[in-house]
């Protein structure tokens, strides 16, 4: 397992600094369009996830799952992405992307790049997900595509 990495872009993530649109209503953002992602990416299915203040999610991978996440608020994260793929231009590249209320942010993760955030806010976080696969697969009938690292003591992946 790769272990050493230096700050650089990753191969295939993509990270778009969303544009929110306000009003005196609110505000509102666009997270993906169909005329501006790639096939491959679109998703399959959609979750959301609240955060503690201070709680991380992840470090994980996927085999064959690309994720494409939104940090949109309330709150903000501390993305961290690392490549550890076998072969990758950018093995051993790392990135750090601040993302949520003040930054909206889509984050889209290719199969094989380590990823996890971490709520570094004052209170509870919103994260949404829209992979491009379901979850355990059709009718939740096969293994999970998930990596997780978060349980072991010499992950080379801090949050
Ligand atoms: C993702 C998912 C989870 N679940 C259930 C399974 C567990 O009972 C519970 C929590 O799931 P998990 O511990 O996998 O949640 P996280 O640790 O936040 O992981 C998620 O966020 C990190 C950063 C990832 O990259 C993973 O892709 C994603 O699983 O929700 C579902 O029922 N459907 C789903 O689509």
């Amino acid at each position: 397992m790769k272990d050493t990495f230096c700050d650089g872009d990753i191969s295939g993530v993509i990270v778009r600094r969303l544009a929110r649109h306000e009003d005196p209503r609110g505000w509102l953002c666009e997270v993906f369009r169909r005329d501006e992602i790639a096939p491959e990416h679109l998703p399959a299915m959609a979750y959301v996830s609240l955060t503690h203040p201070g709680v991380a999610r992840g470090p994980h991978a996927h085999r064959d799952q690309t994720d494409l996440f939104g940090f949109v608020g309330p709150g903000t994260f501390r993305v961290r992405l690392w490549d550890a793929r076998e072969g990758s231009p950018s093995r051993g590249a790392r990135m750090e992307i601040l993302a949520g209320e003040e930054a909206p942010t889509v984050v889209i993760v290719p199969p094989g790049v380590v990823h996890g955030y971490r709520n570094v806010g004052e209170g509870p976080g919103l994260v949404f997900n829209c992979p491009n696969r379901l979850y355990a697969g059709e009718g939740r009938r096969e293994p999970v595509d998930e990596i997780r690292y978060e349980d072991d003591p010499d992950s080379p992946f801090p949050l």
